[in-house]
């Protein structure tokens, strides 16, 4: 696991965002792994950024989001779908029907599950993903417990996260009780993975995943059997790693 320690949000932001468009540049039809929260914003803001400057197509990229809320439409301002049009998507050249984000309103969840991986498979894998981290190492919405090797599927929340989420939502009462995820195998899968940690309230999980050992009930462990997986952290996101394992 390669681990760049970085200033701060902005820089962390940058370098991620600089390796994407490198990688944009050098393959034309590109498939990128996309995760939604606090996190990526910046990374998406530096793509945009790029884009209006150098115009970096993405005309033949195709994205793939890791997840979406149980019970939120497309339209809704808190899906995830919402969060990446305003984000991202309607601000560079990618087509709509190239973008693709699991439905938490699918009237057939375990169908849409099934769909979605076959999906990603059609397309043939994810190239880069990026990843952020919950504070109790959940990666996409795998909490704690779930199998390494599990598939997009439907997961219920945790107290923790829906109270980590509850400050995008009217009310803890309004945040979603399930979600549709894909499966810490299908992260796994992707050729490459980029995951990015800012701030003290990600510090105690990186550290558990740089010093730790493999863990069911520490989903981003999983990450330490990928080959190719770098972490882009801040300063305080590694405030309590120990020198020795950066
Ligand atoms: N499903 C998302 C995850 O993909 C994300 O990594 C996590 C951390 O969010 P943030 O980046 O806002 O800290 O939150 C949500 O639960």
């Amino acid at each position: 696991m390669n681990v760049i320690e970085v200033k701060n949000y902005e820089e962390m932001s940058r370098i991620a965002a600089q390796h994407i468009i490198k990688k944009i540049r050098a393959h034309r039809s590109y498939k990128l792994g996309l995760a939604t929260g606090s996190t990526p914003k910046g990374v998406y803001h530096y793509l945009v950024k790029d884009h209006q400057e150098t115009q970096t197509s993405y005309q033949q990229i195709k994205t793939f989001n890791l997840d979406e809320y149980v019970g939120i439409s497309a339209h809704d301002s808190n899906s995830y779908h919402y969060f990446m049009r305003e984000h991202l998507f309607n601000h560079i050249d990618i087509p709509a029907e190239h973008t693709y984000i699991p439905s938490g309103v699918s009237t057939n969840l375990e169908k849409e599950c099934l769909h979605y991986e076959e999906k990603i498979r059609l397309h043939g894998g994810v190239d880069l993903q990026l990843l952020g981290i919950g504070q109790n190492g959940h990666i996409g919405f795998n909490e704690p417990g779930t199998s390494f090797k599990s598939r997009t599927h439907i997961v219920p929340l945790t107290e923790s996260t829906r109270k980590a989420n509850a400050r995008f939502f009217p009310s803890i009462e309004e945040v979603p009780t399930h979600a549709i995820t894909v499966g810490i195998g299908t992260i796994l899968d992707s050729k490459e993975i980029l995951l990015l940690a800012s701030g003290k309230a990600k510090a105690e999980a990186i550290s558990r995943l740089l010093n730790g050992d493999l863990d069911e009930e520490f989903p981003a462990s999983s990450l330490l059997t990928h080959k190719h997986v770098t972490v882009i952290a801040d300063e305080e996101a590694l405030s309590l790693t120990k020198e020795y394992f950066r």
